[in-house]
């Protein structure tokens, strides 16, 4: 293996002290304590288990954690009015919708009736227009976890080829924004893309963004680039006995290894960067409705 394993889940321990100190800082001088609530609407299990991760690191780094579980039935307007509540209480500065939410529920309806400046996810759409003309937004946080791993892997991105595959509004399209945002020369390749194979070769930076387990494998990877792997994909396991399972990413770890310079790893990379840039929107989007400084390099 020649590349250097860029290791999310420290970089993220980082990120959480960072954002703790932050908020010891805002309770000592002024008595304010940053409260995140989560949205889960049904049971799907993966939700479940990831919503807890979050509420246990939220409260990990000193914030109010404020969960709200529903019903996988529960109707547009009872979810309408959960979120106005929220929007009102002077107590929660994030709000978090669980994604996807259950076929019944207009997802772009729900997430634009969020209070912008308590859209920690970043997917309102002013908050989507204010990233993309490169005004003060709230930056949606898988992205925002690939850009700091990058700047701190590479310093400066200026000029460089990157490759984003994916056009997802939740990854693939605030990804491209971030990376034109620091200079880099963007293309977002797609399940259209004539020959995305060339494409992705001649990428500097490659983000996999695609849902599809394994699928860029080494031959897509130009000799020294850096590889970013968003996909989480969770595949059958028999090697560790029947029945088990693990987690993948879209990239083949192995042979892209073998030829990049370096790689994020999954489990272990992106995913933890996720929750830790939560927690960072909610301390930052806290601070801004207080009209106090904003946390320092924690922000896009
Ligand atoms: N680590 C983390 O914190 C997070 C991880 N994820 C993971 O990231 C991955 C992507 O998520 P998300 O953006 O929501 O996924 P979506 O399914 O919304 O988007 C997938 C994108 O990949 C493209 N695509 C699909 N198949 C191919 C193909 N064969 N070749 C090229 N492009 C293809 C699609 O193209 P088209 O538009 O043409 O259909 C689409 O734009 C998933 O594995 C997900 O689990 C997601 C969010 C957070
Ligand atoms: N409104 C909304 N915002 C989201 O940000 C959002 C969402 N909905 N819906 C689901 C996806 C997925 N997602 C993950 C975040 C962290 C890990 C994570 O920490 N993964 C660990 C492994 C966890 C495990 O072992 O299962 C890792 O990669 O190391 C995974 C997935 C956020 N999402």
């Amino acid at each position: 293996m020649v590349a250097t394993i860029i290791d999310g889940k420290a970089f993220a321990a980082t990120v959480r002290g960072k954002v703790a100190g932050h908020v010891a800082r805002l309770k000592a001088d002024h008595g304010i304590i940053p409260g995140l609530a989560v949205v889960l609407v049904g049971e799907d299990p993966a939700s479940q288990v990831y919503v807890r991760s979050k509420g246990k690191m939220t409260v990990e780094v000193g914030m109010n954690s404020y969960e709200h579980k529903l019903e996988a039935d529960t109707s547009e307007a009872d979810l309408l009015a959960l979120i106005d509540q929220l929007n009102t209480d002077p107590e929660v500065h994030g709000i978090l919708v669980q994604l996807p939410l259950p076929g019944h529920l207009n997802e772009a309806l729900v997430i634009n009736a969020i209070d912008p400046a308590k859209d920690v996810d970043g997917f309102h759409i002013s908050n989507v227009g204010l990233l993309a003309t490169g005004q003060k937004a709230m930056v949606p946080c898988t992205p925002l976890g690939c850009l700091m791993m990058l700047r701190d892997h590479l310093g400066s991105l200026s000029g460089l080829n990157a490759v984003v595959i994916g056009r997802s509004n939740i990854v693939g399209k605030p990804m491209a924004q971030l990376l034109l945002g620091d200079s880099c020369t963007v293309t977002i390749a797609h399940s259209r893309t004539k020959d995305i194979l060339a494409v992705s070769r001649r990428a500097d930076i490659v983000v996999a963004a695609v849902g599809r387990p394994q699928m860029v494998t080494g031959d897509w990877i130009k000799p020294g680039a850096t590889v970013i792997d968003v996909g989480i994909n969770r595949i059958d396991a028999p090697e560790k006995g029947e029945g088990k399972t693990r987690l993948v990413g879209d990239c083949d770890f192995d042979s892209c290894a073998e030829v990049a310079g370096a790689i994020t790893p999954v489990p272990g990379g992106v995913g933890p960067m996720t929750i830790a840039c939560l927690l960072a929107n909610t301390v930052t989007a806290c601070s801004r409705a207080h009209g106090l400084a904003e946390p320092e390099g924690l922000t896009a």
